[in-house]
C-alpha cells in the first residue's frame, strides 16, 4: 500500500511519544517499577513496527496492550497508594506508642549557662545526670526526675534533637503543646526563639516542618500561622495589621474572644491566621510577631517578657484527592512570661499586676495538666485564658513537651526549686522511672523495637512512594501515547454516531457522564469565568470542526487533516476532553481526570473555613478593662 505524505505527519504523536517515553526515567529503565508492565515493553515489542504509518492500520492488538497497560497501571498506583497509607498508618501507631510509653507529658530541664550580668558565678543545682537534677538549699537536698536534663553546655542543637519527635506527632494530626516555663531570665526567649546565630525551637520548628512537608510523600501538608500575646488575661493579635490595634474601633483585635464549640474544639475569634507557604514567608510573620509582643523593664531581667507569647502553627494534613476534607492539628509553642517571686523583681505597679496576671494563669496551667496526669474527671481549663485557649491541645490525643528553665546561681536556687516543683507537678508521680528496674528495661526495649518498626515504615513508606511517581510518569505518557493516536477515532470505528450526536455528546447535554463534566465546568471555574452565550457559540462550533476533522480524517479524506504533535497533546480543555471521552467510552481514562478534577481541592486554608466551630461559647472580656489596658500597655517596641 502506498503511504500518501500527510499519512507520516499522522504517526507523528506515537513516534513522539515514543521517544519521550525512551528519555523518560522509566523508559531509559523500564524494570525499575517491578510488577508493572511499562508501555516502553510495549513499544520494544516486536510486535509494533518501528513507525506506524497510518493509525488505522495500527493493529488492534497493539491498541488492546496499551488500553491494557493503562488499566494495569491505574490498578497498581491504586494498590500502591493503598500500600503506602497502611504503612504512614504502621509508622504514626509506632510513634504514637512510643510518645504514650515515654508520656505523652514530658518535661526538660535546661540549665541556663552563667553571664557576664551574673554577680556571683556560684553553683546552684547541680545536675547529677542526663535525667537528673539535684539542688541544695540551706543544707536540704532535693532531688528532681526528668525526662531530660540539659547542661549549661548544651547547644540549641540539643535541644531540638530532642524535641524534633513531637513535631512529627503534630504532622501526623495530634495537637502537640511545647511550653517554656521558667523564672525571668533563666532563657525561655533563648530557648523557644533563639538569635540570628542561634535560632531556637520555633525557627527551627519552622524549617523542620517545611522539610518534612517536602519529604511527606503520602500527604500533602499545608500550614498556616497565628501569634498571640495573653496579656494581663487579655489576648492580643500579633500579627493584625497595626491599624486594626491602633484604631480605637478596632480594639476587638486587641481583646479577642475564645470560643469553644460543642465538641470542644476552640477557635480564637478574629485572630489572624495567615498562611504560610514556605519558610521565608512564615520566618517573616513569625519575626513580625516577636517584634510587636510586650515586654518592659524590671530589675531582673532588661528585655522581660511580661505576657504569654503564644505561636500557632495549624496543620493542614490531607491524604490522597479522595479525601473530602485535610485533618487539622495545632501545634503550640507557647512562651510563658516569667515565674518569678514579685518580691524579688522588686515590680510595683502594672509591672506587679503583670507578674500576678503572670503568676495566677501558670499556677491555672499547672492545675490542668496536674488535673490530665491524674486523669481527673475535672480539669479547670477555666480558671486562666491561657488555659481556655489550650483547652483542645492538652487533653485526650495531645502531646505535652514542658521546658523547664533554671538558672544556674545560687541565689536563684529557691526559685529553681519552685521551678523544678511545677516540673514535678507536671510530670505525675506515677513516673515511671520509680518503676522496678525490670519494667524499666523491659520498656526501653519496647520503645527500641517500636522505633525500629517506625523506621522501617518509613523507609519502605519512601520506597512505595517512589514507585508511585514513577508509575504515574509512565500512566502519563501511555494517555499521552493514546489519545494521541485512538483518541478520536475508537468509538467511530466500533459504534458510529450521527453528526448530531457528536455534538450532544461534546457539549456534555444529554448523557449523565457528559453532566457530570458538564457540572466540573461549571463548579472548577469562578463566575466571571464561565462562558458567555457568544463564547459558547464558538466553542460549538470549534468543537463541529474537531468532530468533523476527526470524522473526515477516519473515514480517509486525509488530505489537508493532520494532528501535529503539540496540538494533539496540548487539549487540556475540558470539552476537548469531553469528546475524547464520548469518542472513547469504553476507556476510563477521560473519566479518570474529571473524577480528580471534581474533587475537593486539598488547600488548607478553605478547609480551614470548615473547620471552623459553628456553635460557640463565648467568653468576652470586659471591655472597660479593654480601654484601659489599651492605654497603659508598656511595650519595648513602643519605646524604641
Ligand atoms: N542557653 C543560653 N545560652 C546563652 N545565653 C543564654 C542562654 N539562656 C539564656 N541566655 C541569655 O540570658 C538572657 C535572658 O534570657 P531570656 O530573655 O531568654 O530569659 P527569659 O526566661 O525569656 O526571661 P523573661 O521571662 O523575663 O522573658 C538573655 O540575654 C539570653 O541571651
Amino acid at each position: 500500500m502506498s503511504i500518501p505524505a500527510e499519512k507520516e505527519q499522522i504517526s507523528l504523536p506515537l513516534e513522539d511519544a515514543r521517544e519521550s517515553l525512551k528519555s523518560s526515567p522509566m523508559g531509559s529503565n523500564p524494570d525499575s517499577l517491578d510488577g508493572l508492565s511499562p508501555v516502553s515493553e510495549l513499544l520494544n515489542s516486536p510486535s509494533i513496527p518501528a513507525i506506524y504509518t497510518d493509525v488505522n492500520v495500527v493493529p488492534e492488538h497493539v491498541k488492546n496492550e496499551l488500553e491494557q497497560s493503562i488499566l494495569n497501571l491505574e490498578e497498581e498506583i491504586a494498590q500502591l497508594r493503598l500500600k503506602r497509607r497502611s504503612l504512614d498508618k504502621r509508622r504514626r501507631e509506632a510513634l504514637n506508642k512510643i510518645l504514650d510509653i515515654k508520656g505523652s507529658i514530658r518535661v526538660f530541664c535546661r540549665v541556663r549557662p552563667f553571664l557576664l550580668t551574673d554577680k556571683r558565678r556560684i553553683h546552684g543545682p547541680i545536675s547529677t545526670g542526663s535525667e537528673k537534677i539535684v539542688v541544695q538549699l540551706a543544707g536540704i537536698r532535693k532531688e528532681f526526675e526528668l525526662d531530660k536534663v540539659f547542661l549549661q553546655q548544651a547547644s540549641q542543637d540539643d535541644v531540638f534533637v530532642e524535641v524534633e519527635p513531637i513535631l512529627k506527632s503534630a504532622l501526623d494530626g495530634h495537637n502537640v503543646c511545647i511550653f517554656a516555663y521558667g523564672q525571668t531570665g533563666t532563657g525561655k526567649t533563648f530557648t523557644m526563639d533563639g538569635t540570628n546565630e542561634k535560632p531556637g525551637i520555633l525557627p527551627r520548628a519552622l524549617k523542620e516542618l517545611f522539610n518534612q512537608a517536602s519529604l511527606n510523600n503520602s500527604h500533602s501538608l499545608t500550614f498556616s500561622m497565628s501569634m498571640l500575646e495573653v496579656y494581663m488575661g487579655n489576648l492580643r493579635d500579633l500579627l493584625a495589621p497595626k491599624s486594626s490595634c491602633r484604631a480605637y474601633g478596632a480594639l476587638t483585635r486587641c481583646n479577642l474572644n475564645i470560643q469553644t464549640d460543642s465538641k470542644g474544639l476552640v477557635e480564637i475569634e478574629g485572630l489572624t491566621d495567615v498562611p504560610i507557604p514556605d519558610f521565608a514567608t512564615a520566618r517573616w510573620w513569625y519575626t513580625k510577631g516577636r517584634r510587636v509582643r510586650a515586654t518592659s523593664w524590671t530589675s531582673v531581667n532588661e528585655a522581660s517578657s511580661r505576657s504569654h507569647c503564644l505561636t500557632r502553627i495549624n496543620v493542614y494534613r490531607c491524604g490522597d484527592a479522595s479525601e473530602a476534607k485535610a485533618e487539622v492539628s495545632k501545634l503550640w509553642m507557647v512562651d510563658l512570661g516569667g515565674s518569678e517571686r514579685l518580691l524579688k523583681t522588686g515590680a510595683t505597679g502594672l509591672t506587679l499586676d503583670e507578674g500576678r496576671a503572670i503568676n495566677l494563669s501558670l499556677s491555672a496551667l499547672g492545675d490542668v495538666i496536674a488535673a490530665l496526669r491524674k486523669k481527673r474527671s475535672y480539669v479547670p481549663y477555666r480558671n486562666s485564658k491561657l488555659t481556655q485557649i489550650l483547652k483542645d491541645s492538652l487533653g485526650d490525643g495531645s502531646k505535652v513537651l514542658m521546658l523547664v528553665l533554671v538558672s544556674p546561681c545560687e541565689e536563684d536556687t529557691g526559685e529553681t526549686i519552685c521551678s523544678l516543683s511545677f516540673a514535678k507537678r507536671a510530670r505525675g508521680v506515677e513516673s515511671y522511672r520509680e518503676f522496678p528496674e525490670e519494667l524499666k528495661k523491659q520498656r526501653e526495649k519496647k520503645i527500641m523495637l517500636l522505633e525500629e518498626e517506625m523506621r522501617e515504615a518509613e523507609e519502605e513508606c519512601q520506597e512505595v512512594g517512589n514507585e508511585i511517581q514513577k508509575a504515574e510518569i509512565l500512566l502519563s505518557e501511555n494517555k499521552r501515547l493514546f489519545s494521541a493516536n485512538y483518541g478520536l477515532i475508537e468509538d467511530e470505528v466500533k459504534t458510529p454516531m450521527s453528526t448530531k450526536e457528536d455534538l450532544k455528546e461534546a457539549t456534555g447535554t444529554p448523557r449523565n457522564s457528559k453532566k457530570v463534566i458538564k457540572r466540573n465546568l461549571s463548579n472548577s471555574q469562578p463566575r466571571f469565568m464561565t462562558s458567555t452565550v457568544a463564547s459558547r457559540q464558538r466553542q460549538g462550533a470549534a468543537e463541529k470542526e474537531i468532530v468533523g476533522r476527526a470524522r473526515s480524517f477516519r473515514s480517509g479524506a486525509r488530505s489537508s487533516i493532520h494532528f501535529p504533535a503539540s496540538q494533539s497533546l496540548s487539549y487540556s480543555d475540558l470539552r476537548f476532553k469531553a469528546i475524547l471521552q464520548n469518542s472513547n467510552r469504553k476507556s476510563r481514562y477521560a473519566e479518570t481526570s474529571t473524577l480528580l478534577r471534581e474533587s475537593p481541592k486539598c488547600n488548607g486554608l478553605d478547609t480551614k473555613l470548615d473547620t471552623l466551630p459553628q456553635s460557640k461559647m463565648v467568653t468576652a472580656s470586659d471591655p472597660n478593662f479593654r480601654v484601659t489596658l489599651y492605654r497603659h500597655r508598656r511595650r519595648k517596641s513602643d519605646i524604641i
